[in-house]
């Protein structure tokens, strides 16, 4: 492809902004880094003192930078391959590189409209609007200059997003005995979160969970189809935080493996499709805790990669911004997903994925603020 044509391909967009977490890089950075996390939420301090433990246990540092430093050059990669030339910048909600940082830096470079990616596959206040909050934030800080910013939808039903976690699940079963693979359940775990924060997610509420389960069962009948075997999964969650009077999404990963145990489960594929790369919550939660849990209860479990850097979650990324900027043209688009409940929408409904603490001003919505460059 000539490179004109490339343009229009990518056109408005003069950048591509990945959004995501961060995590500690050292010991020293565990507790600031903690601090910037709960920052004006319930999160008891035990649960602190405990989280901060295993991060300690890792050094203090979370694999999660580096892997998005590797996911921001594969994305650089396969974009170069396509043709396709736009930067790629990295900004964090809860470390360095900052968002605020990161937009001034796009805003100096002379970027006028960029599209953010987000690190978070599924609607809910922490994987969609808190990161919207912190995109006005960041673009109110830096001012009339800052770029405009447009958040690409959520990845979940993207066909390559399916596929990729499918690979993986065959990868793990490919990992227990032979038994014990045609025979495994398939448990697909995401992080717990407040029932309140689940019953808000989405434009009409119940998204998060509605949006796992089509991925749960899409990936169970593809990897069904592949494997001739027919495959039976359930849904759990690791991660609680938060006071226990507070309600969260339940069965735990702990308590689900101990009672499918009871119920004579031998195998299980433990699949982390709430995440999309192998960061704390799964390197701790899931690789220390539930495969311990599943030892002593007689289970033979593998635990599934998350997306990370695989090929086919990096292009659905490049169709999300190549089918976004068509939008943004004014073209008509078709959407690739697996359905139900389809795509979600490019622009959030007003009070998705409300803040049940504060109403505060966010970006991507059809009640974001003016731009600050926007006449007054
Ligand atoms: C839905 C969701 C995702 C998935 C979507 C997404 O990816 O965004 C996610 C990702 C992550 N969560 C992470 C870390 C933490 N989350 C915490 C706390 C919380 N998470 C929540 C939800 C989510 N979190 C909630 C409702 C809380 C309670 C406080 C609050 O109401 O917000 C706490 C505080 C201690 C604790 O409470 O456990 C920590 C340290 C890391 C980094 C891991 C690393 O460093 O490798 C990542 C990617
Ligand atoms: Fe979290």
């Amino acid at each position: 492809m000539d490179a004109d044509a490339a343009e229009t391909r990518l056109a408005p967009y003069d950048a591509l902004l990945v959004v995501s977490f961060g995590g500690p890089e050292g010991q020293e950075d565990v507790i600031p880094f903690l601090g910037n996390v709960t920052r004006g939420k319930d999160v008891p301090r035990e649960r602190l003192e405990e989280v901060g433990e295993h991060y300690r246990a890792f050094g203090g540092k979370s694999p999660i930078n580096d892997q998005n430093r590797a996911f921001v050059a594969n994305l650089q990669h396969e974009l170069a391959e396509a043709g396709l030339s736009i930067p790629v910048y990295w900004g964090n909600r809860n470390w360095h590189p900052y968002l605020t940082d990161e937009v001034k830096r796009m805003a100096a470079d002379g970027m006028g409209r960029v599209a953010a990616f987000i690190t978070s596959a599924y609607a809910s206040y922490s994987g969609c609007r808190q990161y919207r909050e912190n995109l006005a934030e960041s673009v109110a800080e830096v001012g009339p200059a800052a770029p405009r910013i447009d958040r690409l939808r959520h990845s979940f039903d993207h066909p390559g997003f399916v596929s990729a976690n499918t690979d993986s699940v065959v990868g793990a079963l490919g990992e227990l005995s032979r038994d014990a693979a045609e025979q495994a359940r398939l448990v697909f775990v995401t992080h717990s979160i407040p029932v309140a924060m689940a019953e808000t997610s989405g434009a009409n509420g119940n998204a998060y969970i509605e949006q796992h389960e089509a991925v749960a069962q899409a990936v169970t009948a593809q990897v069904s189809a592949r494997t001739g075997a027919q495959y039976e999964y359930d849904l759990v969650y690791c991660s609680r935080s938060g006071p226990p009077h507070v309600p969260w999404l339940e069965p735990d990963v702990n308590d689900h493996l101990e009672a499918l145990a009871a119920q004579g489960t031998r195998a299980v594929v433990m699949a982390p499709i709430g995440f999309l790369s192998d960061h704390m919550e799964v390197v701790y939660d899931l690789d220390t805790e539930a495969l311990d849990t599943a030892k002593k209860f007689g289970i033979e479990a593998a635990r599934a990669a998350t997306v990370g850097t695989h090929p086919d979650f990096v292009a659905a990324v490049i169709d999300l911004l190549l089918e976004r900027a068509a939008v943004e043209r004014g073209e008509a688009v078709d959407r690739a997903s697996v359905g139900p409940p389809g795509p979600d929408a490019d622009v959030c409904a007003v009070d998705c994925c409300r803040n049940l603490r504060a109403a505060k001003p966010a970006l991507g919505g059809w009640d974001a603020p003016a731009h600050p460059s926007a006449p007054k």
